[in-house]
C-alpha cells in the first residue's frame, strides 16, 4: 500500500467511529478505518443495543404480571433466555452487515486489525504495516474497570454479563451508576434476586436526587436490596459461590453470580496516542479542544476515550461535526455539549436533560423555582402496583426559563427526547403552560404542572 493512500484513518470502528468514517467518506475523503473486533464496538456488541434488548424483554416480564393482576388469565410465564439471545443476537448480525454494506458503498477501506499511532500521520497495524494520512481520528472507546481489591478477578464486568444464558438466581452487582442500576433491574425482572453494592449514599451521582431516591424506593418495592455506602474490602470464592467482605470485616451472603458495575478506563494506551506525545488525563482520557482536537496536530479523537459524557449520540455527533470541519468546508463545525439529554433504562426509566435542582441552586440560587408531579401511570395504577412517576421542571429567573427536566416513570425514555429539543431552544414554563396536553398520557403531566 502506497503511504499516502488516505486522507483520514480512523482507528476504532465504534459509535464515533464509523460516524466520523462515513461523514468524511461522504465529503469525498479517502478514509481507511482500523478495527480488530466487530463492527459497532461497544454499543453495538456489549453495550446499548444488547441492553436494551434484555431491557424490552425484562419490561415485558414486568407487563406480563401486571395483565395477570388484571384478568387476563395466563400460564406462569417462562424465559426461555437462550431463545431470547437468539433473537438478540440476530439483530446485532443484522446491524453488523449493514454496516458492511455502507462501508462498501463509501468505499472506505476497513483493515480487520489493530491500530497504532507511530507519529502524528502515521498509523502501523498489527501486521506492520505503515498508513499514512494528514489527519488521524482516534476512537477506541474504553473498557470495563474493576475495583482494586484482592478477589475482584473473581466476577464479571458487563461485558461477560451479555454471555449469560440463563438468570443466576442471586447475584451481587457492585456499583451504583448507569449500568448497576440498569442491569439491577434486568436481572430482578427476568428472575434473579439482586442485591446492590454501593459506595455512594445513593443510586446515579449526578442524576436528581429526589428521582434517584424514588427508584431506590421502587427497587426495593420490587425485592432489589440495597446496601448503601458500602466500602468493598475483598472478595472470595467458595465452592461455586461468591462472598464479599466489607471495610468492617463483615461478610455478605453467599451469592451465585458477581458482577463490578464500577466504571470504565479509556482505551488510549494501546493506540500509541501517549507514545507520540498526545495530552491525556490521570485517567488516561485523551484531551481535546472543543473542536476535538488533541495537543498534536492532525490528530484528533472522539468518543469514550476522551474525557467527555460518554453516550454514544454524543459520540458520533462529535464524530460528524469534526468531519464537517475537515472536509466538509464548514470551519466553525463543533459539538455543542450543553444540555445533552440522556436515559437510564432502570425500571422504570430516569430520563434528564439540564441542571438538576442540586446543580441549579448552586450556580443560581434563590433564583430557582421547582416545579413536581408525583402520579401513579394508568397501567399501574389501574393494576393496583405501587410503582410511581415523579417528573421535575427546574425553572431559573423571572422569566422561569427551563433549564433542568427530570423524569422518572414508565415511558420517560421516550419522552425526553422531545421535551430536550425545547429545552435547548430555550423554552420558558409558560410555554409549556400553552401547549395543550395530549390525554390521557404520561407526558401530559411535563406541560400540566403548577
Ligand atoms: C453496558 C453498556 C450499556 C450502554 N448503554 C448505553 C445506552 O443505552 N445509550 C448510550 O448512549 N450509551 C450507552 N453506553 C455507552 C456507549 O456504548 C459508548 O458511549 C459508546 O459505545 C462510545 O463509542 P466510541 O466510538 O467512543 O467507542 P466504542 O463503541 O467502545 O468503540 C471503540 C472501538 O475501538 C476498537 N479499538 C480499540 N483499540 C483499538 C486499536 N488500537 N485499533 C483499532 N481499533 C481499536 C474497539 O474494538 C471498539 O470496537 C453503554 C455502555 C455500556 C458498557
Ligand atoms: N443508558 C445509558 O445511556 C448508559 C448505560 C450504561 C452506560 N452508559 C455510559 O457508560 C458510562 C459507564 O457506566 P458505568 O455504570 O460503568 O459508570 P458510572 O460512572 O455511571 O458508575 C460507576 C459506579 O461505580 C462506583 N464505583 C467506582 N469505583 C468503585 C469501587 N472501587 N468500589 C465500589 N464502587 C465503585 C461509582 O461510585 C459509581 O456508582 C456511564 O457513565 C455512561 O456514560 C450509558
Amino acid at each position: 500500500m502506497s503511504a499516502t493512500d488516505f486522507d483520514l484513518i480512523v482507528i476504532g470502528g465504534g459509535s464515533g467511529g464509523l460516524a466520523g468514517a462515513f461523514r468524511a467518506a461522504a465529503h469525498g475523503a479517502r478514509v481507511a478505518l482500523l478495527e480488530p473486533g466487530d463492527l459497532g464496538g461497544t454499543c453495538v456488541n456489549v453495550g446499548c443495543v444488547p441492553k436494551k434488548a434484555m431491557w424490552l424483554a425484562a419490561d415485558l416480564s414486568q407487563k406480563l404480571g401486571l395483565a395477570a393482576q388484571l384478568g387476563f388469565s395466563l400460564p406462569p410465564p417462562q424465559f426461555d433466555w437462550a431463545e431470547f439471545i437468539t433473537h438478540r443476537q440476530r439483530y446485532i448480525t443484522n446491524i453488523h452487515a449493514s454496516y458492511q454494506q455502507r462501508l462498501d458503498a463509501h468505499r472506505i477501506a476497513l483493515l480487520r486489525t489493530r491500530g497504532c499511532l507511530r507519529a502524528a500521520d502515521t498509523v502501523e497495524t498489527s501486521e506492520g504495516v505503515r498508513l499514512r494520512a494528514p489527519h488521524v481520528l482516534i476512537a477506541t472507546g474504553g473498557h470495563p474497570l474493576r475495583p482494586g481489591v484482592p478477589g475482584a478477578e473473581l466476577g464479571m464486568v458487563s461485558d461477560d454479563f451479555f454471555n449469560l444464558c440463563a438468570a443466576p438466581e442471586h447475584v451481587a452487582i457492585v456499583g451504583g451508576g448507569y449500568i448497576a442500576v440498569e442491569l439491577a433491574g434486568v436481572l430482578q425482572s427476568l428472575g434473579s434476586r439482586v442485591e446492590m453494592f454501593v459506595r455512594g449514599r445513593r443510586l446515579l451521582n449526578g442524576f436528581d436526587e429526589e428521582l434517584s431516591l424514588q427508584l431506590a424506593e421502587d427497587y426495593r418495592q420490587y425485592g432489589v436490596r440495597l446496601h448503601l455506602d458500602y466500602s468493598l474490602r475483598s472478595v472470595r470464592q467458595e465452592a461455586s459461590k461468591f462472598v464479599l467482605r466489607d471495610g468492617t470485616g463483615a461478610d455478605s451472603s453467599q451469592f451465585d453470580a458477581l458482577l463490578f458495575a464500577t466504571g470504565r478506563r479509556p482505551n488510549s494506551d494501546v493506540c500509541g496516542a501517549t507514545q507520540i506525545g498526545v495530552a491525556c488525563d490521570a485517567n488516561g482520557h485523551v484531551q481535546v479542544d472543543e473542536y476535538q482536537d488533541t495537543s498534536v496536530a492532525g490528530v484528533h479523537a472522539v468518543g469514550d476515550v476522551t474525557d467527555r459524557v460518554a453516550l454514544t449520540p454524543v459520540a458520533i455527533a462529535a464524530a460528524r461535526r469534526l468531519m464537517d470541519r475537515l472536509f466538509g468546508g464548514q470551519p466553525e463545525a463543533r459539538l455543542d455539549y450543553a444540555d445533552i439529554a440522556t436515559v437510564v433504562f432502570s425500571h422504570p426509566p430516569i430520563g434528564q436533560v439540564g441542571l438538576t435542582e442540586e446543580a441549579a441552586r448552586l450556580q443560581h440560587g434563590d433564583a430557582v423555582r421547582v416545579y413536581r408531579a408525583g402520579f401513579r401511570p394508568m397501567l399501574h395504577a389501574l393494576a393496583d402496583s405501587p410503582q410511581r412517576s415523579l417528573f421535575k421542571l427546574v425553572c431559573v429567573g423571572d422569566g422561569e426559563r427551563v433549564i433542568g427536566i427530570h423524569l422518572l416513570g414508565e415511558g420517560a425514555d421516550e419522552i425526553l427526547q422531545g421535551f430536550a429539543v425545547a429545552l435547548k431552544r430555550g423554552i420558558r414554563k409558560c410555554d409549556l403552560d400553552d401547549t395543550v396536553a395530549i390525554h390521557p398520557t404520561s407526558a401530559e403531566e411535563v406541560v400540566l404542572m403548577r
